[in-house]
């Protein structure tokens, strides 16, 4: 018996999937993120200066902490992920052409991207905290084919979108351009970008969209946990440069995000109540 237990716990204390898994499942809230040890509470609270370690001293940083609130503030906006009394975060309603959006005066925020570069499950780990609603991600790319509208109380509205690239829906085209040219209560696009791979051909043309329009945006940097530090810094680095460079509708700092280890998830949820008007103390 005793033997058994020794092992077992030894395989605990050892195993990498099961710190893993045993991180990853509580992390949704930053209460419980705040009981982690301090590098690697860090890390998911900021995943960036993690990565800022390794670069060197006379690196420009400027707009590395554009947005940069306090542990309260991410707090407060963590109340808006959660369902509670009147606020009700729930699935809308879909739509597949402008004249089936809804009619809906609160702000709102949409998610584009590749197809398959984890704009739903971006989606699902920001609502990781009502796991009623449902949000739908899937390995095969191309799965989400409609504008998925989730109604955030009275606060937002988010809008998951269908992937441009491989397996994009054939009316792409007219479905997402329109929306995001025409949506008059949108005040934010966020533009995912695969953190392994960095800015690719295709995202080229959303940004190109993006400066046309003349719309407010910003680079998202996905699925950081697949990425080795190094490797990951590099990208990071050529999109801040490019987005200094090239653009001036996008917000100069990108956000690194993992929807599997949270890492960024708390971060973002509280520039999304800020870009809304629902946090008016953050500067
Ligand atoms: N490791 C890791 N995998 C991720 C992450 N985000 C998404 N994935 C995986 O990537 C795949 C695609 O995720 P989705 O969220 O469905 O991607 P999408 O952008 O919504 O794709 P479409 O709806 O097809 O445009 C799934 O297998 C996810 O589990 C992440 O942060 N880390
Ligand atoms: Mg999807």
């Amino acid at each position: 018996m005793k033997t058994i237990f020794g092992t077992r716990r030894l395989l605990r204390v050892f195993s990498p999937l099961w710190w893993r898994h045993r991180n990853t499942a509580n992390l949704a809230s930053l209460q419980d993120v705040m009981k982690l040890p301090e590098k690697k509470r860090r890390s998911v609270v900021s995943p960036l200066e993690d990565l800022e370690k390794l670069l060197s001293l006379d690196v420009d940083r400027t707009n590395f902490r554009v947005f940069d609130p306090t542990i309260e503030e991410i707090v407060e906006a963590e109340k808006y992920f959660r369902s509670a009394g009147k606020h009700v975060i729930d699935y809308l309603t879909s739509a597949v052409r402008m004249d089936h959006v809804p009619e809906l005066q609160q702000p709102e925020v949409c998610f584009i991207g590749r197809s398959n570069v984890g704009k739903s499950s971006l989606i699902k780990a920001l609502f990781a905290l009502c796991p009623g609603v449902e949000v739908r991600v899937s390995k095969n790319p191309g799965h989400t084919k409609k504008l998925n509208f989730f109604k955030v109380g009275k606060a937002f509205t988010l809008v998951d979108m269908p992937g441009y690239g491989y397996r994009a829906p054939e009316d792409f085209v007219e479905m997402v351009e329109e929306y995001i040219q025409e949506r008059h209560n949108l005040k934010r696009t966020f533009l995912l970008v695969d953190g392994t791979i960095g800015i690719q051909k295709a995202d080229l043309i959303a940004v190109e969209m993006c400066e046309e329009f003349g719309i407010p945006y910003v680079i998202v940097m996905t699925k950081i946990d697949r990425c080795r530090p190094a490797v990951l810094l590099t990208e990071f680095m050529q999109i801040h440069d490019f987005i200094k460079s090239q653009t001036s509708g996008c917000f100069p700092q990108p956000f690194l995000v993992s929807s599997l280890h949270f890492s960024g998830i708390h971060l973002l949820r509280c520039f999304i109540a800020h870009i809304t008007g629902n946090l008016p103390k953050v500067s």
